[in-house]
Order: C-alpha cells, then sequence, then structure tokens
C-alpha cells in the first residue's frame, strides 16, 4: 500500500481569522439590541451594551466598547457563500492540490455554528459548498478518473468519539499513527462521487447528532462534529507515478454556555461540562499557539481534551487553517461575544506550516529512509536531553578531579596487590621447591654412601643397580627443580622491578597532585597493608616451621621415651652430652609419669601418644632451615637450620647426615623368623649393639617397641651371619622385631623405599613386596653443631659415642657410659 508523506519543503502560513456576525433571531429583535459593527470586511466593533454611557465615557475610555481587527469579517448580511468564496474557497481549492485544510466554527450556544458550516438549503453551509468546490474541482481535472474522494464523520459526546456514518455506532478510540498523525480507530470513510452523496451522509449524520433545546438554542448542538473529506488523486510524472492526497477537515463545535445561562441540569449540565472542557481546552491551545509565535516555545496542551488531539493538525501542523468565529449581535451577548473575539484575536499569531502531501507508488525506501530521519533525530534530541541532564548531575570539577584521582590509585592499588600476590606465590613456590632439593642432595649423599658399601660387598649386584639408578633420578630431579628455581628466581626480579614501578607511579602522582598529603597517606596506608600481607606469608611460613619443629621434638622425645629412660638417666644423658633440658621439673607441662610403673617419665607436651602409641610422623632435620634449640654453652636459643616434615603417616624416617650414626630399618610385623639366606650387609643386627643396649635395661628394652628395631648404620658393614640371627632371636627379640639396616629415601615413599630397599625388606617377609605398611624407615639426620635431643636420642639409640664425636668432643663413649 502506498503511503503519502509531506514533501520537503514547508510553507509556513498564518491561521486565517474570519468572523461571522449573525442576524438578530425574530425572538431577539424584539427584546434585544445590535451591539456589533462590522466595517470594511474587517474590523469588528462590540458595542457597549450599556446604553446609558454618553458621548463623554466613549472619549474618555470608560465604555466597554471593544473594536476588533481579523482577515475577514462578515456583518448579519452576509449569506455563508460569502463567507465561503471571500474566506474558504481558496484553501479548500489546495485540499485537490495535495494539502490538508482544517474550517472550523468556534463561537458561544446559539451563535450561528451549525448555521454556517452545515446552512440550510437556501443558504448551503460551509461544508456544502466545499464539497460541492472539489467535485467541481475534479471534474474540471482532465484525470478526474485518478481522483478518489472518501469521506468520514464523527462527533465528540462527553469526551467520547463516536461515528456518524454508523446506525449504532461505538466508542471509538484515538490512535497516533506516526505516518498520518493522529487517527481515529475503526472510524468509517466511505468512498464518494459527488457533492449530493456526501450531503446525504451528511444530513444523515447530523440526524444522528446530539442536540439539545437549551435556553439559548432550541437545537443546540451537544457535541462537537468533525467531517473530514480525503482526496487522493493519482498523477505521472516524468519519473514516476505519484499519489496526491489532501485532507479537509470541516468542524462545528459545541456551543459553549454556562450552566446558569441555559438553566441546564442533569445531563445537559454533564454535556454543559463536557463542552466547556473541550472548548477551555481548545482556547488554552489557542492562547498557548498564539504565545508561541510571540514569545518562543510554549507547552501546548493538546492532550487535555479528545477535540484538540482531533484539531491538533489543523492548530498547529500540515494544514491551512481557517476559524470562523461565530458571534450573535444581541446586546446580552455581549461577554460571549467579546469572549469569543478574543480567542479568535489570538487565533490571529497561531502558524501553521503547510506542506503538499506528495508520495509515489514506491515509496518503501524512502519511508524507510525518512522513518530513519526521524528516529536519528530523535536520538540526537534524546541525547541532548541526557548530557543536559548529566551536567546538571554531575560533581564539582574538582570533586571530579579528586574522584578520578582516587580511581586511578585504586586500579594501581589493585595492581600492587596482585603484584604482592604473586611474588609471595612465587616465594612459596622456590621455598618449596628448595626444600624439595635439600632433601634430594641429603638423599644423592646417602645414595652415594650406599652406593660405594654395596660396591664393596658386591659389585655389580641388583641393589647396587637399583640404587644407582635412583641416584639418577634424584640427580634428575635436582637438575629439573634447579632449572625451575631459576625461572622463580628470575620471575621474582621481573616482579620486584614491577613492584618498583608500581611505586614509582605512586609517588609521581603523590608529588604531582596539589593534594599530596591526602595522597601521601592513602598511598602508605595501602602500601603498608601490601607490606602486612607480605608479612603474614612469613609468619606463616615461621609458624610451619615452628610446628614442624615442636613436631620433631615431640617425636623425638617419643623415641627417648620409648627406649624407656627415666627422667634421670636422661638428664644423665644430656649432662654427658653438654645438653640443658630446660625446665624439665619446673615446665608446668612435663610431669612424671609414674603410670608407667618403671620409673620413667614422660614429657605430656612432647605427644598425647606417650605412654602408649608412638608417632609414625616423620622428621627431617636439614641445614640451612631456621632452626632455633637450646644451646648447652649459652644457655640462649641458637639458630640451626633444620626442617621437620611429615611424609607419611605409616613410615617414620629421619634422615642421616654426614656424620650421624646414619640409618635404621625397622620391620615392624612379621610372624616370620629370620630368613637366612638374605644379604647380610642389609640385614645387620650387630649382637654387641643388642647386647650393650639390652643388658643394662632389660626392661626399658621389653617396654619399648623400638629397641629392638634400632641398628646403627655402623653396622652396615658388618655381616649379619645366620649366628648373629639366631643370637638376636634367642636373646628374646621377636621375629617380627627383627632390624633391618640400610639407607632409606629421603623422599620415603614406601614405593621409594621398595624400589631400592626392596630386596631387603622383602625379605624379613618372604616374598611379599606389597606388605610394606609395616616397613618402617627410620634415617635420621643430625645437624652439625645442633646438640639437640636427636643426637642424645641416637648417641643412645646407636651406641655409637663416635657419632657425637665430630659434635662434641666431650661425649664419647656407648650410650652406657652415659647413665
Ligand atoms: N447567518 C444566519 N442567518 C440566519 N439565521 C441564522 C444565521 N446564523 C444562525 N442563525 C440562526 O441562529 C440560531 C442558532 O444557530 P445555530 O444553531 O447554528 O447556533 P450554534 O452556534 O450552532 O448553537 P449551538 O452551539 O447550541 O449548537 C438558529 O436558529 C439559526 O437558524
Amino acid at each position: 500500500m502506498p503511503s503519502i508523506r509531506a514533501p520537503a519543503s514547508k510553507q509556513t502560513t498564518t491561521l486565517s481569522v474570519a468572523v461571522k456576525c449573525r442576524p438578530l433571531t425574530k425572538k431577539e429583535q424584539r427584546r434585544d439590541r445590535d451591539i456589533v459593527r462590522v466595517n470594511d470586511d474587517k474590523e469588528v466593533i462590540v458595542l457597549d451594551p450599556d446604553l446609558s454611557k454618553d458621548y463623554l465615557d466613549r472619549v474618555q475610555n470608560r465604555t466597554k466598547e471593544k473594536n476588533y481587527c481579523f482577515d475577514y469579517a462578515f456583518g448579519p448580511d452576509c449569506t455563508n457563500l460569502d463567507v465561503y468564496k471571500t474566506s474558504i474557497h481558496s484553501t479548500i481549492a489546495g485540499v485537490v492540490q495535495g494539502l490538508n485544510a482544517t474550517v472550523f466554527a468556534y463561537g458561544s450556544t446559539g451563535s450561528g455554528k451549525t448555521y454556517t458550516m452545515v446552512g440550510t438549503h437556501d443558504d448551503p453551509g460551509l461544508m456544502v459548498l466545499s464539497l460541492h468546490t472539489i467535485f467541481d474541482l475534479i471534474k474540471k481535472d482532465k484525470s478526474s478518473n485518478d481522483f478518489e474522494v472518501t469521506c468520514s464523520y464523527l462527533e465528540v459526546y462527553n469526551e467520547v468519539i463516536y461515528d456518524l456514518l454508523e446506525k449504532s455506532s461505538g466508542h471509538l478510540e484515538l490512535r497516533e499513527d506516526p505516518e498520518q498523525g493522529i487517527i481515529v480507530a475503526g472510524l468509517r470513510c466511505i468512498k464518494v462521487h459527488s457533492a449530493d452523496k456526501i450531503l446525504e451522509l451528511l444530513n444523515l449524520g447530523n440526524s444522528r447528532r446530539k442536540t439539545e433545546s437549551t435556553e439559548a438554542n432550541a437545537t443546540s448542538s451537544r457535541s462537537h462534529a468533525v467531517l473530514e473529506i480525503t482526496v487522493k488523486r493519482k498523477q505521472r510524472n516524468q519519473y514516476r507515478n505519484q499519489i496526491i492526497r489532501g485532507k479537509l477537515a470541516l468542524v462545528d463545535l459545541a456551543g459553549s454556555e454556562r450552566a446558569s445561562e441555559t438553566n441546564s441540569g442533569g445531563q445537559k449540565l454533564r454535556d454543559g461540562a463536557n463542552i466547556n472542557r473541550s472548548l477551555l481546552a481548545l482556547a488554552n491551545c489557542i492562547n498557548a499557539l498564539g504565545k508561541q509565535q510571540k514569545k518562543g516555545l510554549a507547552y501546548v496542551p493538546y492532550r487535555n481534551s479528545k477535540l484538540t488531539r482531533i484539531l491538533k493538525d489543523g492548530l498547529s501542523g500540515n494544514s491551512r487553517t481557517v476559524m470562523i468565529a461565530t458571534i450573535s449581535p444581541a446586546d446580552n451577548q455581549y461577554h460571549h461575544t467579546v469572549n469569543t473575539l478574543k480567542y479568535a484575536d489570538r487565533a490571529k499569531e497561531i502558524k501553521t506550516h503547510v506542506q503538499k502531501n506528495i508520495g509515489t507508488i514506491d515509496t518503501h525506501v524512502a519511508d524507510y529512509q525518512r522513518m530513519i530521519d526521524s528516529l536519528q533525530i530523535e536520538v540526537c534530541r534524546l541525547r541532548k536531553e541526557l548530557a543536559e541532564k548529566e551536567s546538571q548531575l554531575s560533581i564539582k570539577p574538582a570533586e571530579k578531579a579528586v574522584d578520578d584521582e582516587l580511581s586511578w590509585l585504586n586500579v594501581l592499588s589493585y595492581e600492587t596487590s596482585e603484584n604482592v600476590q604473586e611474588r609471595i606465590n612465587l616465594q612459596k613456590a622456590l621455598f618449596e621447591l628448595e626444600e624439595t632439593n635439600l632433601r634430594n642432595r641429603s638423599e644423592l649423599q646417602h645414595l652415594d654412601d650406599a652406593i660405594a658399601t654395596q660396591q664393596a660387598i658386591e659389585k655389580d649386584g641388583a641393589v647396587g643397580q637399583a640404587l644407582r639408578e635412583r641416584r639418577q633420578v634424584i640427580l634428575d630431579n635436582i637438575r629439573d627443580n634447579d632449572e625451575a628455581g631459576g625461572t622463580y628466581q628470575k620471575e621474582i626480579e621481573a616482579n620486584e622491578k614491577h613492584r618498583c614501578q608500581l611505586q614509582g607511579m605512586i609517588e609521581e602522582a603523590i608529588s604531582n597532585n596539589g593534594n599530596k598529603t591526602y595522597l601521601r597517606i592513602l598511598s602508605q596506608y595501602r602500601l603498608l597493608g601490601m607490606a602486612n600481607t607480605e608479612l603474614q606469608f612469613e609468619m606463616a611460613m615461621r609458624d610451619q616451621v615452628i610446628h614442624n619443629q615442636r613436631e620433631a621434638q615431640r617425636n623425638l622425645w617419643n623415641l627417648l621415651m620409648g627406649l624407656g629412660l627415666d627422667q634421670k638417666q636422661i638428664m644423665e644423658l644430656a649432662a654427658k652430652q653438654g645438653i640443658t633440658i630446660e625446665n624439665w621439673r619446673e615446665s608446668p607441662n612435663m610431669k612424671q609419669l609414674p603410670a608407667t610403673g618403671d620409673g620413667r617419665f614422660l614429657p605430656s607436651w612432647s605427644s598425647p601418644q606417650i605412654g602408649g602409641s608412638y608417632s609414625s610422623t616423620s622428621c627431617v632435620f636439614q641445614h640451612q632451615q631456621d632452626f632455633r634449640c637450646m644451646s648447652c654453652s649459652k644457655g640462649q636459643w641458637d639458630s640451626t637450620h633444620t626442617v621437620c616434615r611429615e611424609e607419611h603417616h605409616s613410615s617414620y624416617y629421619l634422615l642421616s647426615h654426614d656424620h650421624s650414626p646414619s640409618a635404621y630399618l625397622r620391620t615392624r610385623k612379621s610372624s616370620e623368623h629370620w630368613v637366612s639366606g638374605r644379604p647380610n650387609h642389609l640385614f645387620c643386627t650387630p649382637e654387641k649393639l643388642v647386647q650393650d643396649v639390652q643388658s643394662p635395661y632389660p626392661d626399658m628394652r621389653k617396654s619399648s617397641p623400638w629397641s629392638e628395631g634400632c641398628v646403627a648404620s655402623s653396622y652396615l658393614r658388618d655381616s649379619f651371619s645366620q649366628k648373629q640371627k639366631d643370637a638376636w632371636n634367642t636373646n628374646g627379640k621377636q621375629p617380627h622385631e627383627v632390624p633391618l639396616v640400610g639407607t632409606s629415601s629421603s623422599h620415603g615413599s614406601h614405593k621409594e623405599i621398595t624400589k631400592h630397599y626392596g630386596e631387603a625388606t622383602r625379605s624379613p617377609y618372604g616374598n611379599n613386596p606389597s606388605d610394606l605398611s609395616s616397613l618402617h624407615v627410620f634415617h635420621h639426620a643430625t645437624p652439625t653443631n645442633c646438640p639437640d635431643l636427636s643426637k642424645l636420642l641416637l648417641s643412645y639409640a646407636t651406641g655409637e659415642p663416635t657419632s657425637f664425636s665430630s659434635h662434641s668432643s666431650e661425649a664419647k663413649g656407648h650410650p652406657s657410659n652415659f647413665v
């Protein structure tokens, strides 16, 4: 369906105002006086109805006489045709050329609106004359077949729209159409081919209009009637087919009256109220539109009534509009007449913008373009409004600057925080890596020892091969970890560099900014927060070390107690070694444990398992980690480096150190006797040790699960003959307590231990390599220069006073000598 749209060119025109004064009715002639004078077809004079005013009052401007000038003014003798020809005809002719036109009659009740618009048989009104003009023009056109005329007729009664061309019309609603503006949804449009047909429809519609007899008018219109004629014309120019559409709206308004004047009541009163409401809205629109032209933009209350919405185009849009102000000459209508003329005078200022409605058959693209243009204009407007709102809401520049600064600082703080977190993670990773490699190197040392020992015993044996393979694995691990550590180190350096950059940015911001003190405080506050995070990390690391150290100490005590020593023995042993046991008696956490019944006591803080079970937690002592212990010489806490680590719960070992007595393997479970035929060098139970250890402390040995299982690695080289095994077993050792001697993996996993010592560990249990949960490997390392409890334990357990010799020149001899 082709659409019609206005071309870009607009013609601004002013609303035409014509005043028509009707003659006095016969009734009025009898009682009223004519007070309206029309001069020169333009001037309207309303005389003071008070006849007592004399010449002097008029000279001194004390009369109520009013004088107006309009586009057209018609006196009582003028016919509707006169009005039409003079003021309307050209406008109506424009409709055939594609222009919109609106003609409305405005005036008080009984002033002649209906007479002017509809007329009589003898004096046809403007509607009739207009229709005739339209069809005459169409007829005169050579291509009359290309015209299409449609007609609709509606009334607005009590703010409800009815279709006057429908017998029983329902309520119709107004709709806003982007193309056509305000339209009445569902309004019937009848195609007509002659003026007579329209007049027929007009009469039909008028008969359906709501009229009532009032005091002022026997057939007073109670509604506003709008007759709309649309003339559509197809024409072909050299480029394309065009459609020209003109629209004529002829409006007969209801009379404006006061209830008191019309003596109305009930329904009539309500009608009057609504009529007045619409007319008041119309008057307000006219006022606003008049003001708009004089003072610029003003709000026009079109939406205040249905009438003003329907007339919107006619009042300010694309329309040539003629206002016919009808007045009564009767002196008793003075106020209404003056009031009508006052509005008519304001309406003279109203300007409309006339455009020819030309469309093309193929207007789709153009229409879309128009819609786009319209939307873009709307977008621009909204953006502008938004910008204005934002500028109103925006904070002061100084505050904004501070906010920007703070926002920037927040970003910087976030980056700093990320930087710190990254550094912590890198340091943590490096810490763990170094720790792992320390264990690797320690294990490597022992592997070298073990390999050397193994080679001395059996060249190219399977165990030696396993040890060498393990050594290679450890070497690879060390290399990989060193490489990874180097990478971490570089990343830490890069991180540190970034930290310096961030700090530099913050300081630069502080030095460049006006509010230096505030920013400096803010910066310090945030940097302190970062430093605090780092300190917390360090504290956590130290806490971990302390925790592990305590755990190790507890385990050492467990072992010591497990050997069955009593307080006196331990103290004497410690004294021999130059070890001071702090607050042994005084400590509230320490107490003697008579429950053992053998005079032994155990420190209650050392382990919850004391006296019964023994911790299976492993301890690893290594250099280079901060470990504090009580120095016997200074009586103070000395720093030495130790890291304690729990490897797994079923295995328990101590890492050996270069000068320490090396390793212990212990089997806990086996119902079998010592199996012969195994490599003696790995399974040695030195008779001497057993006898020496056992004889002074027979009870202790029996009571301790460890007593029979700890064998010094120094006996590794001793042969473990069948005789010795028998001696071991016949000395009251339980088969499942057969000690194993060897070096363990510092990584301590059963799998790894099995891998390297599988032959040895399996042997006591037959050929059940999977039975590893019973295997416990002790691998002890005693830090040099650290006379801690581990030394005490080892010295006693191994029976090797020489194990202390490198650390303490005074402490020599068998542990039994100490006690
Ligand atoms: N130009 C005229 N010549 C002769 N009689 C006229 C003229 N104008 C109006 N009248 C008469 O004046 C009376 C009122 O006219 P009309 O009904 O048109 O007034 P109105 O303004 O439409 O009133 P309302 O607002 O109540 O409908 C009618 O009797 C009408 O015949």
